[in-house]
């Protein structure tokens, strides 16, 4: 379970107020917001890479420090080095996350084997999405927080990876929680949907 307690976020604007919440495995969540409203902000709050101003955040009990290997967060595809290739990206994940997961398998499955062995500057928008994607299922992690997952996919990339994340969650209980531009899409398959404005992120009835 991830536990949020008393929650403030800041950055050049207030983000989230005392916010209070519980994620729990088996379960997909939505994150909904306009543009600039915080998703980001709040993913990078979840894995240390920001500060909170003010609050507690654990992970099965322990604070994110402590449980790396439960989480994985790739917030772009931007983070990539352009002169390193997929696959070495994929066994850094594999050994880093100290999974079992079946690269081969993997890029089958999002059909990437004629380029994953390329450096990353070859691919296109759509090549590095679904190799993000790809890392998410490799590293096995059991909280896979998602920020905007589906950029750049077509149709049905979009609807494949729609249909996996929720074999996912349920079949490995895992916690996955997405933010999303498409969220008709993504409510489809959504248990809870949290609407994140003024400071505030509710849980929509
Ligand atoms: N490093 C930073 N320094 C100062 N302000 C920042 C920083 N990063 C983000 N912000 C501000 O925090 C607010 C929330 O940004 P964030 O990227 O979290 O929004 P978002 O909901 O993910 O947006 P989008 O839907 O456009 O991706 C924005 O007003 C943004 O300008």
């Amino acid at each position: 379970m991830l536990t949020i307690k008393k929650l403030t976020l800041v950055t050049r604007i207030p983000i989230l107020n005392d916010f209070n919440y519980q994620f729990e495995k088996g379960n997909i969540y939505l994150i909904s917001a306009v543009n600039g409203s915080g998703k980001t902000t709040f993913f990078r709050a979840l894995t240390n890479l920001i500060r909170r101003k003010h609050g507690n955040i654990s992970f099965d009990g322990k604070p994110f420090e402590k449980e790396k290997r439960a989480v994985f967060f790739y917030e772009t595809p931007d983070w990539m080095d352009g002169n390193l290739s997929g696959l070495d990206y994929l066994k850094f994940v594999q050994k880093q996350w100290q999974s079992s997961h079946d690269l081969n398998d993997e890029i089958n499955f999002w059909k990437m084997d004629d380029y994953i062995k390329l450096p990353i500057k070859k691919y296109s928008l759509g090549m590095k999405q679904r190799l993000v994607i790809a890392m998410y299922f490799c590293s096995n992690a059991t909280y896979l927080i998602m920020d905007e997952i589906s950029n750049g996919l077509d149709e049905e990339s979009r609807k494949q990876l729609y249909k996996r994340i929720k074999e996912t969650a349920v079949k490995e209980k895992k916690c996955i929680i997405i933010s999303s531009h498409y969220k008709s899409d993504v409510a489809t398959i959504a248990n809870h949907i949290l609407h994140l404005e003024n400071q505030k992120l509710t849980e929509e009835s």
